[in-house]
């Protein structure tokens, strides 16, 4: 029984990883950590995430539970995920990471606890997701330099923080890596005005905010005479959950080193 903390246990992903959790015959619910001073903290996280009573309340410190738990999920936001992945590091606890939006340098600052932890870091926790890069992969190499013009576009719901979207980054990088090219050097963030005609090598990506669009990514593969349109649409934030639960059960059995999703599916 992998016994599971998680952080940010009121937010949309939180309240959705509290159901996944409950649903998973191999994992327990050991915590439910909420931001520091919150109102929440002491409330019963079965009724935050509304799945009933679970006798397990909401605490603002994770001081409060280390003795509880063998692995902390974390989908909060880069500054926090940072400072519990260095907790994780002092007291032996594994982590599964789910945040997107980290800076170039707190991505590098991640990385710096790959001999002292083992994480899993994934920007989608799908199972879609994650198959699609594959196919991404493959996509690329045959097309990407025939002539086909690369874009990336996502789309999420009104209260999402970061763009473009960690997936359409990853997706972006996995394209690009795939055909020897950069996403610093090669990726197109935002066209306005007199920007002229696309350049052959570019990867343009193009943001939607709206509703409560759970997730929708496409990469277009387009040339004069045709269009291919690989998509993934995710409909319930449960897709992620469920592959973050799978994270933690995996990751309760790896050595110290920082993971991919494609590691805990064997992809
Ligand atoms: N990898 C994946 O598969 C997926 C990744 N994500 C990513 O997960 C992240 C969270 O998304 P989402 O759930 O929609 O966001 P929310 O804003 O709904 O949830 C984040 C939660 O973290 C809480 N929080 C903030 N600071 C702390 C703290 N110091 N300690 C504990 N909790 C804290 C917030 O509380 P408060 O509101 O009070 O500040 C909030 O409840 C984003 O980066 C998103 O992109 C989302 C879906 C799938
Ligand atoms: O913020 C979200 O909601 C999501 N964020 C992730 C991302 O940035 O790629 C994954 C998913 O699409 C939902």
């Amino acid at each position: 029984m992998t016994r599971i903390a998680i952080v940010g246990v009121a937010g949309r992903m939180g309240r959705t990883l509290v159901n996944a959790v409950q649903e998973d015959a191999e994992a327990s619910l050991a915590g439910g950590i909420v931001e520091p001073g919150s109102s929440l903290a002491g409330a019963d996280i079965g009724e935050l995430a509304g799945v009933g009573r679970l006798d397990v309340a909401a605490v603002d410190s994770l001081d409060a539970i280390v003795d509880d738990f063998d692995v902390l999920i974390d989908f909060t936001s880069p500054r926090v995920t940072l400072a519990n992945l260095a907790f994780c590091a002092e007291h032996g606890k594994r982590i599964v990471i789910g945040t997107t939006g980290l800076s170039e340098d707190e991505l590098v600052e991640l990385d710096g606890y790959r001999d002292r932890v083992p994480m899993v870091f994934a920007p989608n926790m799908s199972v879609g997701v994650n198959l699609t890069l594959k196919l991404l992969e493959t996509a690329a190499k045959a097309l990407g330099d025939e002539g086909y013009d690369i874009e990336v576009i996502e789309a999420h719901h009104r209260h999402k923080v970061d763009a473009p979207s960690g997936t359409a980054l990853k997706m972006g990088e996995v394209v690009a890596e795939s055909l020897g090219r950069t996403l610093k050097e090669h990726g197109v963030f935002a066209r306005e005005g007199q920007c002229g005609p696309r350049s052959e090598k570019e990867i343009g990506f193009a943001t939607v905010r709206a509703g409560d669009i759970v997730g929708e990514h496409t990469v277009m593969f387009a040339t004069e005479g045709e269009r291919i349109e690989i998509t993934h649409k995710a409909s319930s934030r449960m897709t992620f959950a469920k592959g973050a639960v799978r994270a933690a059960r995996w990751v309760a059995g790896q050595g110290n080193g920082r993971y991919a999703m494609q590691d805990v599916l064997g992809l």
